[in-house]
């Protein structure tokens, strides 16, 4: 069924009421640090009603034949539209990150950066993100950024997701 627009949307998440509803699809992953890997992953974007989308990922990490071999990243937070074009979004990891994002709302593409980075004192060291989201054809097409590990912002993650 085509996506529809909920009725009971805050006008003020109608720049992004694409992002709405869940996802699923696979990505791959990279950095200097480590192995190339594939993965599956499930994303969600709901709202009630009021002006923020709650947003949840799940990744399973897959082996040559795309089977889940073991879980992988979560993550889950916030998106929170503010003035014409502008997004904010506050994200939590079990990896022992907790973010704060700005970004911009181009029609149907997001482009993200982290202003703060907090981390535990066991995490990695990750201390830099940049990330955008686009709608493609009804596909939803991202790309992550990050600088961690002493390595400048160079690619992490890219991933295409298809409405469940
Ligand atoms: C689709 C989501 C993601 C997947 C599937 C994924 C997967 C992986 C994998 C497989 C590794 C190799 C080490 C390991 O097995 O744990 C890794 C390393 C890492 N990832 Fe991710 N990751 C994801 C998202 C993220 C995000 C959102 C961040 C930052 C908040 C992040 C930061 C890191 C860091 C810092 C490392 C360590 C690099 C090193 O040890 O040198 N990842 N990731």
């Amino acid at each position: 069924m085509a996506f529809q627009i909920p009725t009971d949307l805050h006008p003020e998440l109608m720049p992004v009421a694409w992002l709405l509803g869940t996802w699923h699809g696979n990505g791959r992953g990279d950095y200097p640090t480590i192995e190339a890997f594939g993965y599956e992953q499930e994303v969600a974007f709901a709202h009630d009603g009021r002006p923020f989308l709650h947003y949840f990922s799940r990744t399973w990490i897959t082996d040559e034949a795309g089977e889940r071999v073991r879980p992988g990243a979560l993550e889950t937070g916030f998106l929170r539209p503010s003035e014409e074009g502008r997004v904010e979004l506050v994200l939590a990891h079990p990896t022992g990150y907790a973010e704060i994002w700005y970004g911009e709302v181009d029609g149907a593409r997001i482009t993200l950066a982290t202003d703060v980075v907090a981390r535990t004192v066991t995490a990695k060291e990750y201390t830099a993100g940049q990330r955008m989201y686009g709608l493609v054809e009804g596909a939803l097409m991202y790309a992550h950024d990050m600088a961690a590990e002493g390595q400048p912002m160079q690619s992490h993650l890219w991933g295409k997701l298809e409405r469940a």
